[in-house]
């Protein structure tokens, strides 16, 4: 059995779920399919959750009444049929009915906010699956509630869908094609709850993980995992081959294709992902499992938003323990740290959440000397083949950022990843130098002196 999994832009319109029809059952094998809410309707439902906790009754009227708008006319392209139409209506006014419920809530809380961001993906499954059934397709819908888990960490209990899900589908051996919500979950006191945004991908992987899939594959709107960012970047093109960890790298620093997490269970079991594109399905697009291709650099990836801390260690020279003092404030407040840099006397390191930002730098003021910290930093991630014995990798990369200033620097950690750490104002400037220099530049070389 396979998981294909179709992202917000792939069900965003009446004619892009009409293609996905035809694309699950044209090769008549047996799948199970996780959809995203259509495209805008997680940050329009996040907003209305705004309106609401603001005790904003008006205006969060207002919003639910332009996405009800919005699903009115969908369903009018979708479905052809009156029955059609009328299921596709009964399902909205069911979903709306309780999305307007909670506007007359008065303590507004987040077990409200994850209720309403949850009805995206519960108005597209139950709209495609009611679709199916007016094109005589048979397909059981798999309410993701009843087997998606996260414990109090927020980590998603594997076993237990692995558990939930064996025993549902145990029953329904007679079905072809099973529909799930990507991205929504309970958590451990039952209520609903989410992946984060974008976690549909990490639906799917979980699922192909919990059934030992044959393949997930994620469809979205470009045909793959490409070289650099495709909305920075002019040239860039499909990879075809990644290793789990080349694309867990990328994913991580900012590839936004692919959820951060989604490589971990799929790894974890051996099951191949796969990028396709919905618009043009023929294409090969990326297969992410054990093998990878001799290009060294493969790929350049970027993620916002950081701030970075710069620590000095007051005892000077040889001060072990510092380190172990210095991450311990990090773990006391559940700041992941993205990058860090070291000297003789001094660390560096980033961080993406910065929530308890004054608390840890208080913290760490107790036995260090603080820099005033910097906001809107970007990592740029420079990933591939760099093992230990190979020259020149570090170079080309520098001699691409020559006129970029650079403030941190991180080689080594592991054989498939380069980090810089630069302004955020300077994002544009750095990946599009890299693609010239590690990849058009290469390419163009490689031409000439492989020419006959
Ligand atoms: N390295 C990359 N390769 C491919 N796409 C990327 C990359 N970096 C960013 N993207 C963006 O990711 C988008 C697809 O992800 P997303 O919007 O989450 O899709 P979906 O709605 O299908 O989940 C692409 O349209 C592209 O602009
Ligand atoms: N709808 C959720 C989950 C998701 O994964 O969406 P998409 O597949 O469109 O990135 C979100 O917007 O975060």
């Amino acid at each position: 059995m396979q998981v294909w999994k179709f992202g917000g832009t792939s069900v965003g319109k009446p004619e892009r779920m009409h293609s996905i029809k035809n694309l699950i059952t044209e090769d008549g094998n047996r799948k199970i399919v996780v959809l995203s809410a259509l495209s805008g309707t997680t940050n329009a439902l996040i907003s209305i959750g705004e309106s609401l906790k603001a005790n904003n009754d008006a205006e969060a009227t207002q919003k639910i009444n332009e996405l009800y708008a919005h699903y009115e006319s969908f369903i009018k392209e979708l479905y052809s049929t009156e029955a059609g139409y009328a299921e596709g209506k009964a399902i909205i006014e069911k979903e709306f009915s309780f999305i307007r419920s909670l506007v007359n809530i008065k303590l507004f809380s987040v077990k409200q906010e994850k209720e309403i961001v949850a009805e995206g993906e519960l108005l597209s499954t139950q709209m495609f699956e009611a679709y199916l059934r007016e094109e005589g397709v048979s397909a059981a819908l798999l309410p993701a509630l009843d087997f998606m888990l996260i414990d109090a960490d927020n980590e998603p209990v594997l076993k237990f869908t692995e558990e939930k899900l064996g025993s549902i589908l145990g029953q329904l051996t007679d079905k072809q094609i099973f529909i799930t919500q990507g991205f929504i979950c309970r958590n451990p006191r039952g209520e609903v709850d989410n992946l984060k945004r974008g976690g549909s991908d990490y639906t799917a992987s979980l699922i192909g993980g919990a059934i030992v899939a044959e393949e997930v594959q994620i469809w979205t709107d470009i045909d793959g995992m490409h070289n650099n960012d495709p909305r920075i970047v002019k040239k860039t093109f499909p990879i075809r081959e990644l290793t789990f960890e080349e694309a867990a790298e990328l994913a991580y620093f900012g590839a936004k294709i692919l959820h951060p997490s989604t490589i971990t269970p799929a790894k974890m079991k051996g099951v191949p992902v796969r990028l396709k594109n919905t618009m043009e399905p023929a294409a090969y697009g990326t297969l992410i499992a054990d093998k990878t291709s001799d290009r060294e650099i493969k790929a350049i990836a970027a993620k916002d938003n950081l701030t970075a801390i710069y620590i000095h260690s007051t005892r000077m020279l040889n001060a072990y323990g510092f380190l172990r003092r210095v991450f311990e404030v990090f773990e006391k407040y559940k700041t992941p740290v993205d990058m860090i840099t070291t000297s003789e006397v001094s660390v560096s390191v980033t961080i993406d959440n910065d929530e308890h930002l004054e608390e840890i730098m208080a913290e760490l003021r107790q036995f260090a000397d603080l820099e005033e910290c910097d906001k809107d930093q970007t990592i740029v991630c420079i990933v591939g083949n760099f093992s230990a014995d190979k020259e020149g990798i570090a170079l080309k990369v520098l001699e691409a950022m020559k006129n970029i200033p650079i403030r941190m620097i991180c080689y080594g950690a592991s054989e498939h990843n380069i980090t810089l750490l630069i302004h955020g104002k300077n994002k544009a400037a750095a990946l599009n130098a890299l693609n010239e220099r590690c990849f058009l530049y290469e390419d163009a070389m490689k031409d000439i002196f492989s020419a006959p």
